[in-house]
């Protein structure tokens, strides 16, 4: 049995989801279907999950939320009618709405009960879709599924426990329409996972049934080399790694959550990417191993949003447990990091803007100063992470060369670079400003033989 995740894109409006049921009954093996919230039909449209966000905010701020909840309503409705689904979906969809509107709990308790709202519609307006066609199709909430989590509003992470009880989804009939984004905790409260976070709810159950295969369909014929909106047509990746879609997606390739290649790869359950609007097309691989020997980099991201805190102290390599009381003193003030390269004398760590707020800034660098007696400490804002990932990479002389001497032609000076401690990956830190510059340097280097035809589109970056 196969496990089909269908996200926002694929279930937009009914034209979408007529695809989405098109390719369900296309292959009975299509057992268990995750959907995410209606995403956007258009560049500037709003995703539902932010409409529902929205409306979250302005209950909170006690402010007049009607319009917010129109909006929500008018969608949903749009929706429904074009599909010709009885009106019942609609009152049970506003009639959820009121109830978490209402609800006493946090606000972050009551902001995910609000956000799953998107998904939660989307499998029952998917199913009853189904059933209108003929098929045996049905609604199962993630806690019928199996799926509980931690108690970390926006941010839950599954408890182990679940996979027995995900099992028994095999058992069950016909099709299972389950929604993406959210479990529910011991405590039986819903908590959301992070945001595009229905490739989890997949990938969770695909490796919770042992699926034999878990296929995430998007709006692109596959992954691609790089992100689309910096190198027209990039060339498209046919197969790679677990590893290396984890390290892309971490660094920024938008297209499957970083955090939904775990429970896959765990199970070694193949993943495979493809365009609900060309299903035909083959679509990206990822599996636990491939042939690196002709193409050691296989995909460049980047990401923006970074900022560095540098500190360099003469004899810092003498001193036992310097860089455990600096990393200690980030742990004291709630702050995670995502690098930290070092030298004999200095040391960087690298942070998610988000993370490290400006307001946290000068009690962090009293601290160092005071408590490490540091020569020097600085931040850096305005930072750009690029990875160049590949599986025995770290391992192919001259990789970095080619990189290096791909920023010195474009002009552009490299802020830091990290290189050997994952196997797949090298990255390098620029500045914000030079990125898009910096990725079509580097993809000309490692992925065209002719550089002269090469075509680059304005950015304008896609973002969850
Ligand atoms: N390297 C990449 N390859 C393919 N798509 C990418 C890549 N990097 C970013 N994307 C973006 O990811 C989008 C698909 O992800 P997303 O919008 O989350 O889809 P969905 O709504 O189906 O979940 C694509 O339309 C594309 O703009
Ligand atoms: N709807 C949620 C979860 C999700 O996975 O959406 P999508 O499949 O559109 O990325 C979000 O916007 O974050």
């Amino acid at each position: 049995m196969k496990v089909a995740k269908f996200g926002g894109s694929s279930v937009a409006n009914a034209t979408q989801i007529k695809k989405v049921a098109n390719i369900i009954k296309s292959d009975p093996s299509r057992k268990v279907i995750v959907v995410s919230a209606p995403g956007k039909r258009f560049s500037d449209d709003v995703k539902m999950t932010d409409l529902l966000i929205d409306l979250c905010y302005a209950k909170q701020n006690n402010q007049d939320y009607q319009l917010h909840l129109q909006k929500i309503m008018d969608r949903f409705e749009e929706i429904i009618n074009d599909l010709e689904l009885g009106n019942d979906i609609l009152e049970d969809i506003q009639q959820t709405i009121e109830k978490y509107l209402q609800f006493d709990t946090s606000p972050l308790g009551q902001l995910d009960a609000l956000k799953s709202i998107g998904e939660d519609s989307s499998a029952k307006i998917v199913s009853a879709y189904l059933q209108r066609l003929g098929l045996n199709a049905s609604y199962v909430n993630p806690k019928e599924a199996g799926i509980f989590v931690s108690n970390e509003p926006g941010q839950a992470q599954l408890l182990p426990e679940s996979f027995s009880i995900i099992y028994q989804l095999r058992e069950r009939d016909g099709v299972s329409v389950v929604p993406g984004f959210f479990g529910y905790s011991k405590e039986n409260d819903l908590v959301t996972f992070s945001r595009g976070g229905s490739d989890i709810t997949g990938a969770i159950l695909a490796a919770g049934t042992k699926a034999s295969l878990y296929e995430n369909f998007t709006d692109v014929d596959s992954v691609f080399a790089v992100n689309p909106n910096f190198v027209e047509n990039p060339k498209d990746i046919t197969v790679l790694t677990y590893k290396e879609m984890r390290e892309l997606s971490y660094a920024g390739f938008s297209v499957f959550h970083d955090e939904a290649l775990i429970p896959a790869f765990k199970e070694q359950i193949p993943v495979c990417i493809k365009n609900t609007n060309n299903p035909d097309a083959p679509g990206t691989m990822i599996v636990s191993e491939r042939d690196a020997t002709d193409q050691c980099v296989v995909g460049i991201a980047s990401d923006v949003g970074f900022c560095s805190l540098y500190v360099s102290k003469f004899l810092m390599n003498r001193e036992v447990g310097f860089g455990r009381k600096l990393l200690n003193i980030f742990e004291d003030e709630g702050i995670s990091f995502e690098h930290a390269p070092s030298g004999i004398d200095d040391m960087s760590v690298i942070f998610r803007d988000h993370r490290f707020t400006p307001d946290k800034e000068q009690v962090v660098i009293d601290r160092i100063r005071n408590e490490l007696h540091v020569d020097t400490v600085s931040i850096h804002r305005d930072l750009a992470v690029i990875m160049v990932v590949g599986e025995g990479l770290v391992n192919t002389v001259g990789v970095a060369a080619k990189a290096t001497a791909s920023f010195a032609k474009a002009g552009i000076n490299i802020d830091m670079i990290n290189q050997g401690s994952s196997e797949v990956s090298m990255m390098f830190g620029v500045h914000a400003v030079d990125l898009e510059r910096a990725i079509q340097s580097l993809y000309k280097e490692f992925f065209t033989a002719d550089e002269s035809n090469l075509e680059f589109p304005s950015i304008s970056a896609k973002g969850h």
